[in-house]
């Protein structure tokens, strides 16, 4: 069985001394890895402070993005070495807003998946269609071409780890959850790309999250679809008590 895993994506939205006091505050309350698994990622200054007052517990820590080189001249950019160096093993990938205003296309979330692969990062890679594909009845095609594209040149063996996260774009930071049949529907069809390209055993393993107005009181209505693993939340993460229920909520 696999095992719930409930990120929080905090986004441009926590300074450093709030990130650290939401650690302080969350780090005796955090369940058992065996029965869900947690993170939070936060913006790139905080990691390391954040990565050591965690240290003794079972939250994990990850960054928003992630540059394809390892090195070199690319100013302002991360790269997966200097995040591992610093104990940083989880990477949000082609997040849409990444997608929309700084360029990832599916080729960059390829490079960057590949990057993270490489030095040894657990990735969860981003999917979703815009409201405007959904309408037009090409969900899923969508879908499937930015799997298709993200996953080119992955080995089953490096799929397993992966995370994908569903997060369809007109839900996000909207308060429009999808209705989670929809998204339960889209999280099998994703589950369905990785058996036909991957076989049985990939599609067991890899974990498929839900994104997109997720909160303690719809959480459950997610998880219940037994294509649905866990969650990538945006601003119901940032608060503790939230956090603290989303992982509830999630606890097997
Ligand atoms: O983008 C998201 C997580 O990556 C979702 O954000 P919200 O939970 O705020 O809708």
């Amino acid at each position: 069985m696999r095992t719930p895993f409930i990120a929080g994506n905090w986004k441009m939205n926590v300074e450093d001394a709030d990130a650290l006091a939401f650690i302080d505050a969350v780090k005796d309350r955090i369940p058992p890895k065996e029965n869900v698994e947690s993170a939070v990622c936060a913006q790139a200054v905080s990691l390391k402070d954040m990565k050591k007052r965690a240290e003794d517990t079972e939250l994990m820590i990850g960054a928003q993005n992630v540059h394809e080189e390892a090195s070199g001249a690319f100013t302002g950019e991360i790269s997966a070495p200097a995040l591992t160096s610093i104990g940083i093993q989880l990477v949000i990938i082609g997040h849409s807003e990444r997608r929309e205003l700084f360029n990832d296309s599916d080729e960059r979330v390829n490079l960057k998946l590949h990057a993270a692969l490489k030095h040894g990062m657990t990735p969860i890679v981003c999917v979703g269609e815009s409201l405007e594909e959904r309408e037009a009845g090409r969900a899923v095609e969508v879908v499937r071409g930015q799997l298709q594209k993200a996953l080119e040149g992955v080995s089953a063996q490096q799929v397993d780890g992966i995370v994908i996260a569903y997060e369809p774009v007109w839900a996000i930071g909207t308060g429009k959850s999808s209705n989670p049949e929809e998204a339960g529907e889209m999280c099998k069809t994703i589950r369905s790309y990785i058996r036909e390209q991957y076989g049985e055993s990939s599609a067991e393993a890899v974990r498929i999250q839900y994104g997109g107005s997720v909160k303690p009181d719809n959480i459950a209505d997610y998880l219940a679809d037994e294509d649905i693993d866990g969650a990538l939340v945006g601003g119901a993460s940032i608060k503790v008590e939230s956090f603290l229920s989303l992982l509830e909520a999630a606890s097997r």
